[in-house]
């Protein structure tokens, strides 16, 4: 069993539905991950735990997901120097541009990579935590460069009808 190298972390079992698109891209990529709901405001010693022990336990990425006031990723990146890849989960109250714009505006000091709103945004995290492994995993390295050209590949050079 290989060893987990990814954390997928959200604010909410809500959140899961979009978190779900990360988790899913590792799935076909054949990368170890391990999935927790963690939240600065609901369980903050929960955070502090997981951010405190994440480089010990051998993890390369946290993928954080969380939506409104979302400061789940921010906080994370300020009690581990994992990279931390940030999703802001859409909201109903105001699409999503709150959660975006509470991970995205970082002090200086204390990065997220922030990816899109939703799903695409869940998406590219697993694609970024991957990329970041690829580095260090040449087999992993040639699954991703498989997954990327079969994707350039599915579109179609002309619009179709429906
Ligand atoms: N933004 C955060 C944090 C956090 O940042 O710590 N904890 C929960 N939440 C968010 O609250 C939203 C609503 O959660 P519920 O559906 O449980 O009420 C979720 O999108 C979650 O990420």
């Amino acid at each position: 069993m290989a060893e987990t190298r990814v954390g997928i972390i959200m604010g909410s079992q809500s959140d899961w539905p979009t978190m779900k698109g990360a988790a899913e891209i590792l799935d076909e990529l054949g990368i170890a991950y391990e999935t927790r709901i963690v939240s600065a405001h609901r369980t903050p010693d929960r955070l502090w735990e997981y951010g405190k022990t994440a480089a010990d336990r051998g993890l390369h990425v946290i993928i954080a997901g969380a939506g409104g006031a979302a400061h789940l990723p921010g906080m994370m990146a300020s009690k581990t120097r994992v990279p931390v890849v940030g999703v802001p989960v859409q909201t109903r109250a105001l699409s999503g541009v709150d959660s975006l714009y509470s991970i995205v505006q970082m002090p200086k000091g204390f990065p997220v990579a922030t990816m899109a709103i939703g799903a695409a945004g869940a998406a590219n995290a697993g694609l970024m935590a991957a990329g970041i492994l690829a580095l260090q995993d040449s087999d992993l390295a040639q699954r991703l460069d498989d997954w990327r050209e079969a994707l350039s590949a599915s579109i179609p050079e002309e619009p179709q009808d429906d």
